[in-house]
Parts: C-alpha cells; sequence; structure tokens
C-alpha cells in the first residue's frame, strides 16, 4: 500500500487532504503534536467525515495513524523513508517549526533512495511550499541539497473547503460538501482522487483567496463588530451582505484585469461563494474565520494585497478599506495576534500597525481610507 506524511491533524488534515488520500488508497500518517489526537488516531484507525448538508452523509476514513513529533521525532523520518507524498495543513506560521524535521527525514531518505517523493504546503498562503522549500534548504548541508534533485519535488497548492472547529472529544469532522484542491505541477505524478493538476496556479489561489477569503473575513470582522457569533447569523443582516459583495466586487475587479476573468462567470464565482458562506449546518463562529488578523493583515494576504492591487491599477478599494478598518477593530480576547494589534494600537495608532505590519506606509492612501473609516466605525 503507498504511504503518505501529513502534518497538522486538524480540521484540513482530518477532514480533507489526509482524507483524499486515505479514499485514494494511502494508508496516512498524521504527524501532529496534539498527543489525544496522535492517540485516537493510533486506537480507533479511522474516524468519519460528515458533510454539513440538510441529508446526512458520512464517509468512513480508514487506514490511519498518528505519530507525535514532540517525541517520537525518529518514527516521523522513517514515515518520511516509506511515503510517496508529503503534505502539510498546520497554518502558515508553524511551517518553519516543522522545517528542520523534515529535513533530516529527506536527508536520509535522498541517500538510500532515488525514489521519488512530492512535497505539498497546503496552507491558505501565497507560495506555502516554496516557503516551507526554503526552511528546509536552509536545514541541509550543499551535497544533500544537490541530492533532491530529481527526487524530491515541491509543488505549491491551493485549498479550499470550509471545515469549522470541531467537538474535540471524537476525531469525526464535519466539512462542508464543496472542495478545491489545486496543484501546480508539469509532472506525472501519483494520482490521488480529487487533486487537480495545473501549470500555473497563480489565477487559481488568487481568485480563491481574494474572494473565498476575502469575503469570509470580511464577514467575520464585521459580525464581531454587530455582535454575531457565525458566520451564517451575519449573513441574516442584508446590510453585511451587500458590503461583502460590494468588497469582492473590488477584489474581482482586479481579479478580471490581472487574469482575463470572465466577467459574468467571475461574478457567478462570487454568488456561489456567499452561498457556501451561508450553509448553517457548519455553525462557523466569526472567532475562528477571523483568526490571526496579523497574518491576515499582512501585505501579500487576503484584505491587503487586493487593495494595494487595486491602487495600483486605479481601481476603487474603499469597501476594502473599511474591511480593513474592521480587522484592526477586532479585539477577541483569546486570539494572541488581535491582543497583539489592540496593545499596537494604543502604541503607535491604526497608522502604525498598518506601517509595520501590512507594510503601508502613512501618508498612502489607503492608509488614510483605512484610519478614516476607523474612525466612522468608533463613532
Ligand atoms: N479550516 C479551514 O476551513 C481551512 C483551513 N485552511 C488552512 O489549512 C491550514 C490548517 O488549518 P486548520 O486545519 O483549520 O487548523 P487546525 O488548527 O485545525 O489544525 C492544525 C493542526 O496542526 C497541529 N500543529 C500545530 N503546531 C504543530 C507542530 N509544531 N507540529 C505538528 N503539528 C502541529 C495542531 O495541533 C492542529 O492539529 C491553515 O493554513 C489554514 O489557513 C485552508 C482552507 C480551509
Ligand atoms: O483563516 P485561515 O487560517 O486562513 O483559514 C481558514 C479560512 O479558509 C477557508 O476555509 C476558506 O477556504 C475559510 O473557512 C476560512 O476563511
Amino acid at each position: 500500500m503507498r504511504q503518505t506524511v501529513h502534518f497538522g491533524a486538524g480540521n484540513i488534515g482530518r477532514g480533507f487532504i489526509g482524507a483524499l488520500f486515505s479514499e485514494s488508497g494511502y494508508h496516512v500518517t498524521f504527524v501532529d503534536v496534539a498527543e489525544q489526537v496522535i492517540n485516537k488516531l493510533n486506537e480507533e484507525k479511522g474516524y468519519q467525515v460528515k458533510l454539513a448538508q440538510s441529508q446526512e452523509e458520512t464517509i468512513s476514513i480508514g487506514n490511519v495513524s498518528g505519530i507525535n513529533n514532540m517525541t517520537h521525532e525518529d518514527d516521523v523520518i522513517e514515515a518520511i523513508q516509506q511515503a510517496t507524498y508529503l503534505t502539510t495543513a498546520i497554518g502558515p506560521n508553524i511551517l518553519p517549526r516543522i522545517a528542520p524535521l523534515i529535513a533530516r527525514g529527506l536527508a536520509k531518505r535522498v541517500a538510500a533512495t532515488d525514489d521519488k517523493l512530492y512535497v505539498i504546503a497546503c496552507e491558505n498562503q501565497i507560495g506555502a511550499t516554496d516557503i516551507l522549500k526554503q526552511h528546509i534548504l536552509d536545514n541541509l548541508d550543499e551535497e544533500t541539497k544537490n541530492q533532491l534533485e530529481g527526487k524530491v519535488y515541491f509543488f505549491n497548492s491551493a485549498v479550499d473547503r470550509i471545515v469549522p472547529i470541531q467537538d474535540q472529544s471524537s476525531l469525526d469532522v464535519l466539512v462542508e460538501p464543496y472542495y478545491e484542491w489545486v496543484v501546480e505541477t508539469a509532472e506525472d505524478i501519483p494520482q490521488v482522487t480529487g487533486m487537480k493538476m495545473v501549470a500555473d496556479l497563480a489565477p487559481f489561489i488568487e481568485r480563491k483567496l481574494f474572494t473565498v477569503n476575502t469575503g469570509h473575513a470580511v464577514i467575520a470582522y464585521l459580525g464581531y463588530l454587530a455582535g454575531k457569533s457565525t458566520i451564517d447569523e451575519t449573513l441574516a443582516d442584508e446590510e453585511i451582505v451587500t458590503q461583502v459583495r460590494e468588497t469582492l466586487k473590488e477584489t474581482g475587479a482586479y481579479l478580471m484585469k490581472e487574469y482575463g476573468l470572465d466577467e459574468e462567470e467571475h461574478l457567478a464565482y462570487i454568488n456561489k461563494n456567499i452561498e457556501r458562506f451561508k450553509n448553517a449546518y457548519l455553525n462557523d463562529g466569526v472567532t475562528r474565520v477571523g483568526r490571526a488578523p496579523i497574518r491576515k493583515l499582512g501585505p501579500e494576504d487576503r484584505l491587503i494585497r487586493p487593495a494595494t492591487q487595486a491602487q495600483k491599477a486605479g481601481l476603487p478599494y474603499t469597501h476594502l478599506a473599511k474591511a480593513i478598518a474592521a480587522a484592526l477593530l477586532f479585539d477577541h480576547p483569546e486570539d494572541e495576534e488581535a491582543m497583539k494589534i489592540q496593545e499596537m494600537i494604543r502604541e503607535t495608532g491604526p497608522e502604525g500597525v498598518l506601517k509595520t505590519i501590512s507594510g503601508l506606509s502613512e501618508d498612502s492612501d489607503i492608509t488614510k481610507e483605512v484610519v478614516r473609516q476607523y474612525k466612522t466605525f468608533q463613532g
């Protein structure tokens, strides 16, 4: 049986990527620091993926096991020796932390075999696999780096499936029925059910990140400010739906200009995603979707990049500016990054945050518009 190693046995790991490998006939070894999850995977050897829809539908996932990378590094290195794929869904900020162990696994592997290994980071970040690759290379000597050539391949990817926070007492995962996994490769690679291969990922990941993730973030931050707890509850407010749609028209204008997307098709894509967000069976919290606002306000992420790109292209960005202002007001006490932003605002004002986190100068038109809207929110 073919083997795959997947870092991150969380929502996307169990509910999406690991499940697709299992369905494709692979044994999936999950690597995670969550001891309870690892123990359950080894005891139960399977779990259920439940679709969030009116008609009950459940998919049984088998052939899975787990390794704790904090306590069993050698077992992870051994699993990497046997694998055809190595994937991650761990959060972009964690990639540098797992790279040294992956590097050790790869060094041992390329010294012993020419068998090909395909590495794919499945994270919400442009070029996540390139970033992981660089961290891995930083942990290898020159000779080993040369040995990777023709043996270890790195492919960027875009992952799209809404998987909310789960009941932690079980391995089962509730997921939305829709999913899309796009992988950039020109290689003839072993088939995995549900993996779509493309020669150029840029239009796919930007369309996804600046529609699905921008839209979701706008709902989360406006919902939080309006005192809502879930995404579907927030979308019962027609004013917020309008704000989401107008924001996605702004990102859409940039995407259409940059990638020559068809206007009618793109508007249908926006509408389809707004309907996805309304799925009440997901019961998805605004604080989950708004989590990690420092990452989400990064220069290349879902709010800032479309705004800077729109500005460069002479396109409107006022609704994006409003969403950025709302993100700056996300003060959820349990979110470390949100708390850090609030501290920075107290010290340097919203302008300081936009400069340090988003790379926007204090006198930029985007900063001025965001600050104006920030003050309007404050009343
Ligand atoms: N949940 C969703 O709807 C979607 C999430 N994504 C992306 O997928 C990635 C994972 O997200 P989720 O699955 O939602 O997060 P999650 O929090 O459910 O899963 C992450 C897992 O990584 C583990 N982990 C953390 N640090 C670790 C370390 N040092 N070593 C090993 N394991 C470690 C955690 O214990 C957890 O099980 C993120 O990049 C996210 O942006 C992408 C599309 C949809
Ligand atoms: O907030 P993160 O960590 O970027 O990832 C979760 C996001 O990805 C999505 O699943 C969209 O693919 C949304 O649920 C959510 O907005």
